[in-house]
């Protein structure tokens, strides 16, 4: 379950707006892109702020399932990417995977063996997976754990100090 030692690092959606669309800003120098790919479930906001920004109609996912809860289990493919889009990147199309953040590296490289040949993408990167993440925007530290706002709800903060109010 939760891990007392570990930091948090809660991203309201304006935030999470803000960060994607700053990714979006990033990679516009380094496109154009023919297609996103979102790794669902956590990649599927940033992308579709992502294909917004850029004008990229093209989006396709692939479902991948790491953790349960705040516990790292065995990866899991549970939907893989099209023919279509794997036959478009064998042609020479520039392909944008999107995920929402690069923890221990273990879904980056899973998704990047699919598609060897294409750009990384994250709004959010730890240490132990920040080589194999292309462009991200924030940093976090590896014993952080980023509360994303579809995990959020608005709830009673005790005061810094101590105490209750
Ligand atoms: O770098 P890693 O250690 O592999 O961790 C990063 C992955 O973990 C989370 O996905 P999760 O498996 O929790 O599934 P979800 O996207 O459906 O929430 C997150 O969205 C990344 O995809
Ligand atoms: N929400 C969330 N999912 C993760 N999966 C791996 N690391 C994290 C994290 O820090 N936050
Ligand atoms: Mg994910």
């Amino acid at each position: 379950m939760n891990n007392p030692n570990q930091k948090s690092f809660p991203v309201s959606w304006d935030q999470f707006h803000r960060d994607s669309r700053a990714l979006a800003w990033r990679l516009t120098s380094i496109g154009p892109f023919d297609a996103v790919v979102a790794i669902a479930r956590g990649g599927l906001v940033p992308a579709t702020i992502v294909a917004r920004e850029l004008n990229i109609r093209t989006v396709e996912t692939v479902a991948v399932k790491s953790y349960d809860h705040q516990n790292q289990g065995g990866i899991k493919v549970l939907k893989e990417i099209s023919q279509s889009i794997l036959d478009m990147a064998k042609n020479g199309a520039k392909v944008l995977i999107v995920d929402d953040l690069v923890d221990t590296g273990s879904t980056a490289r899973l998704v990047r063996d699919m598609l060897p040949g294409a750009h990384f993408a994250t709004v959010y990167a730890k240490p132990m997976g920040r080589e194999l993440v292309d462009t991200f925007i924030t940093e976090v530290s590896q014993d952080t754990w980023i509360f994303f706002p579809w995990d959020l709800d608005v709830a009673y903060a005790a005061p810094i100090g101590g105490g209750t109010d």
